[in-house]
């Protein structure tokens, strides 16, 4: 046997061993798939994704063929998602605002086999998933720059919904114009307040109106359309080759870290994770968040994030928002749940969510 012959007669044994192995994977697979059916989660989770690859790398011996391996770790992981859809059918996602807008980015991202549909606000978002129109819901929650998204949150407190997944979107936002624009042609700008706010530097450069609108893909449709010159948008760089737009400046937002974190929105609440949020609200009493911040010390929570907005219906009161690290399922969570929901007016798990650290 020459030295070809004998290299491909070892592939030969390595792949029917690898065939069974394949078979074996695909069946934990089809389990998980079952399970996430059961429990209408996401065919995508992309914290175990990472943690696949990370640890499986970490195997290899020979560190050139680190990036070959990852490529064949992706690869499989697509093939089991795709398998996973077949098993499970097609999943209905909505988000607000249209095609290119940051909410379709996240969703295309967690969602990339499901079918996305599109609404006008985060309400009709809330609602679709309430009604059952749709299984999951994508919406922005915080950004890292201009802080939360209150009308999101609020819904969380008045919808009978919970947090599914958490997903950290980096943003980049850019100055759009029609083909052929120079900056001294601009006299208005058109975008979210959010994003606005995020470029408040680059625009102080300027002596441009600047116009709110809806969200930062309606802007740049909006743009588009008038044909004129003297408007631009603030937007994704996805937004520009929807709307036949070009990108005169490009990165203009502040920080370097302009970071969204989106949330889907579901019936179901994901019970695992290393990290939890809730909602409480309080009696109107001297004391009582003091006293709640006390339990989560005593309970040995590390509090991670805490936010408080008004109540619609009652004047100067408010609820609060907690995030916390710590895992739904240990009884010692329970614990801390039980005594919130003694010391509070009402409480509402919103879910577990795994957060990167550091
Ligand atoms: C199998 C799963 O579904 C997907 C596929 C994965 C895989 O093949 O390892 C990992 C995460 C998910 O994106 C899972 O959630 O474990």
């Amino acid at each position: 046997m020459d030295q070809l012959e004998q290299a491909r007669v070892e592939i030969n044994a390595i792949d029917k061993e690898m065939a069974a192995l394949f078979e074996r994977r695909m069946q934990a697979v089809n389990d998980v798939a079952a399970y996430k059916l059961a429990h209408q989660l996401p065919i995508l989770d992309v914290s175990r994704e990472q943690a696949v690859i990370r640890k499986n790398l970490e195997y290899l011996q020979d560190e050139s063929l680190k990036p070959y391996f990852q490529q064949v770790l992706e690869m499989m992981m697509q093939v089991s998602r795709d398998f996973q859809k077949h098993k499970i059918g097609q999943r209905c996602v909505v988000y607000p605002g249209v095609e290119g807008a940051f909410s379709h980015i996240a969703a295309k991202q967690l969602f990339p086999e499901a079918s996305l549909h599109q609404v006008y606000t985060f309400e009709e978002a809330f609602q679709a998933v309430e009604c059952g129109e749709a299984e999951f819901g994508v919406v922005p929650f915080e950004n890292s720059y201009t802080g939360e998204v209150g009308e999101v949150l609020d819904h969380l407190l008045y919808y009978d919904l919970h947090i599914q997944d958490v997903y950290d979107l980096k943003i980049q936002q850019n100055l759009l114009v029609l083909p052929g624009t120079d900056l001294a042609d601009i006299k208005q700008v058109y975008s979210h307040p959010q994003a606005i706010s995020q470029s408040r530097k680059f625009l102080d450069c300027y002596h441009w109106e600047v116009i709110p609108y809806t969200n930062t893909a309606t802007a740049a449709k909006y743009v588009s359309e008038t044909k004129d010159p003297s408007k631009a948008a603030i937007a994704s760089g996805e937004t520009a080759a929807l709307y036949g737009l070009e990108i005169l400046k490009e990165h203009i937002n502040t920080s370097d870290q302009n970071t969204t974190r989106f949330i889907v929105i579901s019936k179901q609440m994901r019970s695992f994770g290393n990290r939890f949020h809730i909602l409480f609200t309080l009696r109107h009493d001297a004391g009582q968040l003091a006293k709640v911040m006390q339990l989560i010390a005593e309970y040995g929570f590390n509090m991670e994030s805490i936010k408080s907005r008004p109540l619609h219906d009652q004047p100067w009161q408010y609820y609060f928002y907690v995030e916390l690290d710590g895992n739904i399922a240990d009884p010692h969570t329970a614990d801390l749940l039980r005594a919130l929901e003694k010391q509070c007016e009402k409480v509402k798990l919103l879910g577990a969510f795994n957060a990167r650290k550091g």
